[in-house]
């Protein structure tokens, strides 16, 4: 459904993406995720054909972006940054407007914008002015726009930014029902929106595309998955030998490990017990050395956070085993869903002074007010 290859785009000697390549399966979110400044407005604004590349190609529906520009538009529904609203206008005015501008037929519009107000929970607000909408309301005008055409694909730059939390679950929850019948790109910089969100991940940063791939796989490969360690001791001769007997048998199991037994008593031992990605054997490890008639001193499962891999793939340290997860204990660790981290990462080169790039086509539906910035 989107396809793009080699992108790259300068703004004067500024070269804000650089030879980008990624594609988007029909029905799936795929997460764009990177640190300020990483490129991903301007990808997403070359996706939607309102800025053209530098050089490279790139497909949406079927059509190229920079070729057929006007099809992209009709095929595309775009929430920038900073959405382009009418204060002086109700709710389902603007969207009618809007309809009537993307190419809904007059006999269609009253259907569609009927749709997307209940799509995006707006029923009671349908004759409110926009002006005088609350925040996280006006967000969801703002996706409400971008699907009253009943776009196949749907970009969304930061949709989440400004609001409060119950209305970026509200706003989350909505993105997540679109997916399947539309194809979706969502911006961000924010880690948990990612996971909690989407399917598929493209790490940027610094204009290139650092990773992309499914977000279970991406975490698994960079990081090693997840492990359980463990102290144990006691009760048996032999506990490096016996141990391995004990848990051979255990299905999940990938490897088990003796570690460093510094600072230990004389009969204790470590082992790193590595397992399948996706499994929870915990408790049966548990049971297994406890029937063994070793005794469990410690045990703590650990794996690789979103936010883990995010740092790897934009910083230049080498790639590091994941953190132990502090709060986790044998069978209650921390998932990548549950954490709320708000990376914020500056990029590490000096950005230069942006140029006003002049936008034939951004003015479509934004004929006098809050006029879309360069994000
Ligand atoms: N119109 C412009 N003129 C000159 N430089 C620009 C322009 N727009 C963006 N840039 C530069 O291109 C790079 C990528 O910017 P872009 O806005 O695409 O990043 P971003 O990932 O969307 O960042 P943010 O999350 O802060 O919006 C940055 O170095 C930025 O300063």
């Amino acid at each position: 459904m989107i396809e793009v290859e080699q992108l790259h785009k300068h703004y004067g000697s500024t070269q804000a993406i650089k030879d980008v390549s990624f594609s988007v399966e029909k029905g799936e979110i795929l997460g764009f995720l990177g640190p300020n400044g990483a490129g991903k407005t301007t990808t997403m604004r070359i996706l939607t054909g309102y800025l053209p590349a530098s050089s490279g190609t790139a497909r949406v529906a079927g059509f190229d972006v920079h070729e057929q520009s006007m099809d992209v538009r009709q095929h595309i529904g775009y929430l920038p940054e900073t959405p382009p609203l009418y204060g002086e206008m109700t709710v389902e005015g603007f969207l009618h407007f809007v309809a009537r501008i993307k190419g809904v037929s007059a006999g269609d519009r009253p259907k569609r914008v009927d749709v997307s107000i209940q799509q995006c929970g707006l029923s009671d607000r349908r004759k409110n002015l926009i002006r005088k909408l609350s925040k996280g309301y006006r967000q969801r005008v703002g996706i409400a726009q971008a699907i009253v055409h009943d776009p196949p694909v749907i970009i969304l730059d930061e949709p989440t930014v400004g609001l409060d939390p119950r209305q970026i679950i509200e706003v989350r929850n909505l993105i997540k029902s679109l997916a399947g019948n539309h194809t979706i790109i969502l911006s961000t910089h924010i880690l948990p929106e990612v996971s909690m969100t989407c399917s598929q991940v493209a790490i940027i940063n610094r204009g290139q595309l650092v990773a992309t791939d499914r977000l279970d796989n991406l975490m698994e490969h960079l990081t090693g998955g997840t492990y359980y360690d463990i102290e144990v001791g006691g009760g048996v001769d032999g506990v490096e030998t016996a141990i391995g007997s004990y848990l051979g048998y255990l299905p999940n199991l990938r490897s088990v490990d003796p570690l460093p037994r510094t600072d230990l008593p004389e009969d204790r031992y470590r082992f790193r017990i590595n397992v399948e990605p996706g499994s929870e054997p915990g408790s049966e490890i548990a049971k297994a050395i406890l029937e063994g008639k070793l005794n469990l001193y410690e045990m703590r499962r650990s794996r690789a956070s979103l936010e883990d891999v995010f740092l790897q793939l934009t910083t230049e340290e080498k790639i590091a085993a994941p953190v132990p997860d502090e709060n986790a204990d044998a069978d209650t660790g921390v998932d990548i869903d549950t954490q709320v981290v708000d990376a914020d990462v500056e990029p590490e080169v000096a950005e230069e002074p942006r140029e006003e790039t002049p936008d034939p086509h951004e003015s479509e539906t934004t004929p006098d007010a809050n006029r879309q910035s360069d994000g």
